[in-house]
């Protein structure tokens, strides 16, 4: 047994994985082999749900089968409806009401309960999971403001559809596509804390639905899926406040705080995916012809990084920094952007659960104890 402490496991190698690999120097990303900027630009998001799943990129034939399969899994039952309705009603955010909907989902699937170690059933339970988050999503927000659900349609990709779903009418194509990127980028990143918390679960051999809800709690914390909210919360204040973005980043750094969106445990230079995101956000703002919130992003970036100097210190935007405000311009609530995270990354967390549980060994470290010596009991009348 080693003696050297790693606090947050920082550095430590524990599993080995095919499915992506983070160049954090050189600000690389890769899924299974093929750069992130590739994939974003060439495939839509579930040939690359495809790519994590399976060893390589569908033929076409392979794909069809796969997206008629995802899309004809895409309803949910009245019972998630009903759940749904509770929690919109009880004002839950939309995080926690996606991370309830699973132990329901799970209560709704015949395969529930099969041999732990028949990979063919863990399988179905993940593209069911993968294809009924945004409906459940999109119900959720459109109940808890008064809406009626819409169905989902199987004529559209799941970008687009979700769009539809949570908006009731078809997107513009130049949205959907963009959405559609940025699920591409989220899907897989190493073993982030959320994805090593669903391996930790699926160690133990309990199911996709347990790995995957103790994911979506993972996610949910402002060091980790959270911060895109953060960062489209800081951009409304500024916009709504007396002060330029400058003075504000000023101001927040001057009170000792985080800037949301930036910084990263593996990238020490730009992440990659914030190069195509905020090329995607340039691309929606000169649709809705509304630049300012990408103004705001790049006047932090540059004051950030020319005047404050974060890069020299290897601190840099994550992938969080420019995705809200895309979310936001595509018009979903601010509360949904960490949960449209999750419904992304359910590809990579069932992915990595797929993959460790075919080669399984339980995940238990050890902690150095710093408690009292050994000592007797003292019975309570004696204390
Ligand atoms: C999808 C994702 O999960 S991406 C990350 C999303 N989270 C955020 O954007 C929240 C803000 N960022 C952070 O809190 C951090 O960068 C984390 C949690 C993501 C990574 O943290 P760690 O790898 O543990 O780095 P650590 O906390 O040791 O920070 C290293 C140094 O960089 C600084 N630093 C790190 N992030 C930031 C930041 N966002 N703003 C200012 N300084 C920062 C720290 O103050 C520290 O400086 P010091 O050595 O002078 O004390
Ligand atoms: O890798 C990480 O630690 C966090 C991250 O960027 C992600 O999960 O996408």
């Amino acid at each position: 047994m080693t003696t050297e402490l790693k606090k947050g496991l920082e550095g430590v190698l524990v599993a080995e994985s095919a499915l992506s690999d983070i160049d954090g120097d050189a600000g690389e990303l890769y899924y299974r082999g093929y750069p992130i900027e590739a994939l974003a630009e060439e495939a839509t998001y579930e040939e690359v749900l495809y790519l994590l799943w399976n060893e390589d990129l569908p033929t076409a034939a392979e794909l069809a089968d796969f997206e008629a399969e995802m899309r004809e899994a895409r309803a949910v039952k009245p019972g998630i409806i009903d759940l749904l309705q509770l929690l919109a009603d009880s004002g839950e955010r939309p995080i926690s009401a996606l991370r309830s909907s699973v132990s329901m989902l799970s209560a709704e699937d015949p395969a529930t309960g099969s041999d732990p170690t028949d990979l063919e059933a863990a399988r179905h339970m993940g593209r069911r999971i993968s294809a009924k988050f945004p409906t459940v999503l999109a119900a959720f927000d459109r109940l808890r403001r008064g809406k009626e659900p819409v169905e989902p349609r199987e004529d559209l990709g799941l970008a687009a559809n979700f769009l539809y779903m949570l908006h009731g009418t078809e997107p513009d194509p130049v949205d959907a596509e963009i959405f559609d990127k940025a699920l591409t980028l989220h899907a897989d990143h190493g073993l982030n804390a959320s994805t090593f918390t669903a391996m930790v679960v699926g160690s133990t051999l309990a199911d996709v639905y347990n790995s995957v809800t103790a994911a979506v709690a993972a996610l949910s914390g402002p060091l980790h899926g959270g911060a895109n909210q953060d960062v489209m919360e800081a951009l409304l204040e500024i916009d709504e406040g007396p002060l330029t973005a400058t003075e504000w980043i000023k101001e927040l750094l001057d009170s000792g705080e985080r800037i949301p969106g930036w910084g990263h445990r593996v990238y020490n230079v730009r992440d990659p995916r914030a190069k195509i995101l905020e090329s995607e956000l340039r691309r929606l703002s000169n649709r809705t012809e509304d630049c300012h919130w990408l103004e705001y992003l790049e006047d932090l970036e540059t004051h950030l990084t020319e005047e404050v100097g974060l890069p020299e210190k290897g601190v840099a935007p994550n992938v969080d920094f420019y995705s809200g405000a895309i979310y936001y311009q595509l018009g979903i609530p601010l509360d949904m952007f960490t949960a449209i995270f999750a419904m992304s990354r359910s590809t990579g967390w069932i992915g990595h659960v797929l993959e460790y549980q075919a080669d399984n060994k339980l995940i238990r470290p050890r902690g150095r104890y710093i408690g009292p010596d050994r000592r007797e009991f003292v019975p309570i009348e004696e204390r």
